[in-house]
């Protein structure tokens, strides 16, 4: 006897998180949750929550909600664009699912909606297969290794397990590439072409790579795909790192730190495109786009651009079409027999 419920399958499009308002309380609310987590900051526990509670979120809150004011358009940005990637992506998945349903849902590690809540929610309205893909294109530790935690923890609570598969990433997915090569032509075909494109991702902290995080190395192969692509010389081109937060080293070379140089060097124009973050965020619209724009400028630069994320592009959805379909039907393969 099969149980009443008709099985369908779930495909979860994560982002790291936000806060619900471009408040000091809102964004408190998401720092406590963003930063308490070990994957993120790995100071000892007891010493942490020390610098957390009384200097991070008595401060911080207040001028980064600022900053999100300044980008919020009825909604934060990121989740805004992660909402519309889900509806997109839901029609290419169809087939692949049939005769079964499939649904794509936007969920994030930290803030709302979280990955609890949607996968419980999900879980009784009867699906049973999870597809789960994290849209951090390079896997860090500190990005997508919180996503297998949060989905390992919400496990844990239950008896009942569903099938869950997880992406690790798609750093050199060849539609990945061709969709930041045909963004960067498509821009350069508006604005012309500058004398140096810069492809800065979020950084991480020194140590973590040191310690065995791919982060960086899989950011290095992104760029240089990309950059091959377009047939840009050495010259041309340069990865940096962005969003240092605390006190130590963090990867290297800096973005801020590059573009003052090149500001000072001489350099006339820059376009600067951010291939870590799929979705335009408080780090690009804000930091990259306003902030590091005034730092080329003020040391000397004439004209910076800042490249939009791939965001509900055609081409993005298609890659993340590519990547998901195959899981889909693979879940709906073991389906065989309902119908
Ligand atoms: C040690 C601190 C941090 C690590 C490590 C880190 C890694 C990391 N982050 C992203 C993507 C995003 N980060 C965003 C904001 C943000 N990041 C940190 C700190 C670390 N990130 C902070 C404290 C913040 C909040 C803003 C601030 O207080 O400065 C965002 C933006 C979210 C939004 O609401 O728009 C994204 C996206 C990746 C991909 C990553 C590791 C590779
Ligand atoms: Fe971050
Ligand atoms: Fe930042």
């Amino acid at each position: 006897m099969k149980p009443n419920l008709p099985p369908s399958i779930a495909v979860l499009l994560v982002n790291l998180g936000t806060p619900d308002a471009p408040t000091a309380p809102a964004v408190r609310r998401y720092l406590r949750q963003f930063l308490s987590d070990p994957r993120v900051i790995e100071i000892p526990r007891f010493v942490w929550a020390i610098i957390l509670n009384l200097f991070v979120l008595p401060s911080r809150p207040k001028r980064v909600a600022e900053a999100y004011a300044s980008i919020w358009e009825g909604d934060s940005p990121i989740r805004a664009i992660l909402k519309e990637q889900a509806h997109l992506l839901t029609p290419h998945l169809e087939d692949a699912a049939a005769p079964f349903r499939v649904s794509v849902h936007p969920a994030m590690s930290y803030g709302n909606p979280g990955i609890p809540d949607v996968m419980d929610t999900l879980r009784s309205e009867g699906v049973d297969h999870f597809v789960l893909l994290p849209l951090f294109p390079q896997y860090s530790a500190t990005s997508t290794g919180a996503v297998y935690d949060a989905v390992n923890k919400w496990a844990l609570k239950q008896r009942n397990l569903p099938n869950i598969s997880i992406v690790k990433d798609y750093f050199a997915h060849p539609l990945y590439i061709k969709a930041l090569a045909d963004s960067i032509l498509r821009f350069q075909e508006k604005h012309g072409k500058p004398d140096k494109l810069m492809f800065s991702f979020h950084g991480i902290p020194q140590p973590y790579a040191d310690k065995g995080d791919p982060y960086p190395q899989r950011c290095k192969c992104t760029a240089a795909q990309v950059a091959h692509t377009l047939g840009l010389k050495e010259d041309e081109w340069i990865i940096s790192f962005q969003s240092r937060f605390g006190k130590q080293e963090w990867v290297k070379p800096y973005t801020d730190v590059v573009l003052e140089e090149w500001g000072q060097q001489g350099v006339r124009s820059v376009q600067v495109v951010s291939p870590a973050f799929s979705a335009d965020c408080l780090e690009t619209l804000e930091e990259l786009a306003i902030e590091n724009r005034d730092n080329f400028l003020n040391a000397g630069g004439q004209e910076y651009h800042y490249i939009p994320a791939l965001n509900a592009d055609a081409a993005h959805i298609e890659l993340l079409a590519a990547i998901s379909t195959p899981l889909v039907k693979g879940w709906a393969g073991t389906l065989d027999g309902w119908v």
